[in-house]
């Protein structure tokens, strides 16, 4: 039972998790035994069909039978060498093909390693310090990320973590997500290292860049010879097989991958232009190491997914999906706004309109937490905190599926 394995867990665990989301399932965390296709299985005997999605990796849905094969296949060969493999060769040549602005590429275990690289080697190329940040987006767990986040940050009250340096700080600018006017004032007066973006926030809900927004920081960014780092952990291999690059047509000069690419194993990756790239150790000398880095099973993992995804159109059959789901969420009566680009969307309560962080926290949580509960109660999974994005995936593209869902939504949106 899921209510004693959580009075369990918050004997070992702080707080009773492994990462902070996870502790906002109310009354209290369900825990998954199994996971096929687009259902979640509990431990207390239910089924949820899940729009979480492991947050975001699991484009194909849970335990994809041909992503299965592959790694047996690779464990059966040895799942850790500290040696270079072949698929590490084949993951990086499919994500350049895709991703033309990646010349050359290294991959990291997680987007919070991702993007603290990305950060730190714009600093060894630019020889700057500062950062530029959004409000409320997301880039992970590490020091010069923890400023004004989003995601669980901003979940629990906690968007500034404690125990960063003050040094540290003083190096981290914050303008609102939307407001070029923020970033041209802040390039023009500091020596900025970096911009770094999401190219839509998947972390405070979904909120998508106005028009112009990405051409307006590529232009900036220009101007001042300062780096702009698109942080594609949600978004890459998700709006389309180039990522936000590809779909809003602007180019970044670095690029920060995660989730996607690694097929629901332990994956991030950084990568750009070959001459910022190359100032990598062991060719340059900015230090990045790891000793999973590229390890056989995530490569593999995602090299699957990345061709399940080539051949059968992954990305328009999960936005047919988030379309249905979406068109069902706006006939709720309760006063909302829907926010969806391509397959990740998010719904916010009482507000009109969502096109930055402060304006996102203005929504009412409250209700879009009793809405989740119903949504639970009625068999949907959709994210336990306002603050994250609601996915679909390919095994979701399914009559039996969507027709549940809409049937949940229906009966879950008594929200008065
Ligand atoms: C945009 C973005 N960047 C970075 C990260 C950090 O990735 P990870 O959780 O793998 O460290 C996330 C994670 O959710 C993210 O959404
Ligand atoms: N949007 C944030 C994440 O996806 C990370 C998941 C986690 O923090 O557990």
């Amino acid at each position: 039972m899921s209510s004693e394995l959580w009075k369990e867990a918050l004997r070992y665990f702080p707080g009773g998790v492994n990462s902070p989301v996870r502790a906002a399932v109310k009354p209290y965390p369900f825990y998954v035994s199994q996971g096929k296709g687009a259902y979640i299985y509990t431990e207390d005997g239910n089924s949820l069909i899940d729009y979480v999605l492991g947050y975001g990796p699991l484009i194909l849905g849970h335990a994809n039978e041909y992503v299965k094969e592959k790694v047996i296949e690779q464990i059966e060969k040895g799942w850790l060498f500290g040696i270079p493999s072949r698929v590490e060769i084949e993951l990086a040549r499919k994500i350049s093909l895709h991703m033309p602005s990646i010349e050359k590429i290294r991959f990291v275990n997680s987007g919070t390693e991702a993007t603290m690289n990305a950060i730190r080697l714009a600093r060894g190329y630019t020889k700057r310090d500062k950062i530029l940040k959004f409000n409320g987006n997301y880039h992970g767990a590490h020091d010069y990320a923890l400023v004004d986040a989003g995601s669980a940050a901003s979940e629990f009250g906690v968007p500034n973590s404690e125990g960063i340096p003050q040094e540290v700080l003083k190096t981290v600018i914050v303008c609102e997500y939307n407001d070029l006017q923020c970033v041209e004032k802040k390039l023009k007066n500091e020596d900025v290292a970096a911009v770094i973006v999401e190219p839509v926030m998947g972390n405070m809900g979904v909120i998508p860049p106005e028009k112009d927004f990405l051409k307006g920081l590529r232009e900036i960014t220009s101007t001042y010879n300062t780096l702009l780092i698109f942080d594609e952990v949600i978004t890459g291999f998700r709006l389309s097989m180039g990522g936000g690059q590809e779909y809003f047509g602007v180019s970044a000069d670095l690029t920060t991958l995660g989730k996607i690419i690694g097929g629901g194993f332990p994956i991030g990756a950084f990568g750009g232009k070959r001459e910022i790239m190359d100032m990598l150790t062991p060719s340059g000398k900015v230090f990045n190491a790891g000793t999973f880095n590229a390890n056989p099973i995530s490569m593999t993992a995602g090299l699957a997914t990345l061709e399940v995804m080539e051949r059968e159109n992954v990305i328009e059959k999960t936005t047919y999906v988030a379309e249905k789901v979406t068109e069902e969420l706006e006939r709720i009566k309760y006063p909302h706004v829907i926010n969806r680009v391509k397959n990740m969307f998010q719904i916010f309560f009482g507000v009109e309109k969502v096109s930055n962080a402060t304006e996102a926290r203005r929504a009412k949580k409250e209700v879009y937490l009793k809405f989740q509960v119903n949504l639970m109660k009625n068999g949907v999974y959709f994210p336990p905190s306002q603050f994250e994005s609601v996915f679909t995936s390919l095994a979701h593209y399914d009559d039996n599926v969507i027709s549940d869902t809409v049937l949940a939504i229906k009966k879950s949106s008594e929200l008065s």
